[in-house]
């Protein structure tokens, strides 16, 4: 399937409620989900409790520039699976304006799209583990990133949270329930004839065996 050019006029619109709508309070979980796992779903769910989000929609990467140097499994799979994964929560959607659009995934892109698809009116919140958080000032157009989105950081095991290298109140912090589960301990696991059973919902598990990933 061709793929459309960088920064597109409109963005593809996304499963689930999807809406337009003035004062919509969106939640956005960016990630490249190889495989989604329990640790995204919680992460969620919790930043969706605390700022009353109508929707979460997760957005897998399409060309996850800083993880350049590893092996990252088709966009279609990892998109699939992350689908699987939300599909029985009825405030979660999948978007595909990251695998849809050509060139590396900048974050400063999902949101001018995902603010198409949402709305002037709507209200976008990006959440971030403790891990991305610390990473954000080396993100494509940085400065731009706060005009855009309210930023939520979440705890997550093994590393520190903290806002202090961000602008004042263009981030939150939020702890949420520590699941000390990465997705690249879910690869190595199925690598070396370990489980992910409850790691990765049942669906993803199954799917994982199904198109033989990280064999
Ligand atoms: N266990 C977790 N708890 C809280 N946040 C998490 C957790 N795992 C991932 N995240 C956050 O979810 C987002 C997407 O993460 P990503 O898809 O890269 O998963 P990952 O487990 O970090 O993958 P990998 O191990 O391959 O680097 C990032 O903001 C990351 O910080
Ligand atoms: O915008 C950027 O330059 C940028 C650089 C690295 C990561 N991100 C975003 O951060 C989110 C988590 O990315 P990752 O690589 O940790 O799965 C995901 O939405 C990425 O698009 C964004």
């Amino acid at each position: 399937m061709a793929k459309r050019p960088s920064r597109p006029g409109k963005a593809t619109a996304v499963p689930g409620s999807g809406a337009a709508g003035a004062g919509r309070r969106i939640g956005i979980m960016g990630g490249t989900f190889d495989p989604v796992h329990h640790g995204h779903l919680v992460a969620a769910s919790e930043v969706a409790g605390r700022f009353e989000l109508d929707e979460v929609v997760f957005v897998p990467t399409g060309d996850p520039w800083q993880k350049a140097g590893s092996r990252v499994t088709p966009a279609e799979d990892r998109y699939l699976m992350t689908v699987i994964a939300t599909a029985s929560n009825p405030r979660f959607a999948v978007s595909r304006v990251d695998i849809d659009r050509d060139g590396p995934t900048y974050t400063v892109d999902t949101l001018r799209d995902l603010r198409d698809v949402y709305g002037a009116g709507a209200k976008l919140f990006f959440i971030t583990g403790a891990d991305a958080l610390s990473k954000i000032l080396s993100w494509k157009d940085a400065e731009h990133l706060f005009e855009l989105a309210h930023f939520v950081g979440v705890t997550r095991p093994g590393f520190t949270l903290s806002d202090s290298h961000l602008p004042a109140d263009a981030v939150s912090l939020v702890q949420v329930p520590a699941l000390a589960i990465s997705s690249s301990d879910c690869r190595a696991r199925v690598a070396g004839g370990q489980p992910v059973w409850y790691l990765v919902p049942d669906g993803v598990v199954q799917y994982i065996a199904k198109r033989h990933l990280y064999r």
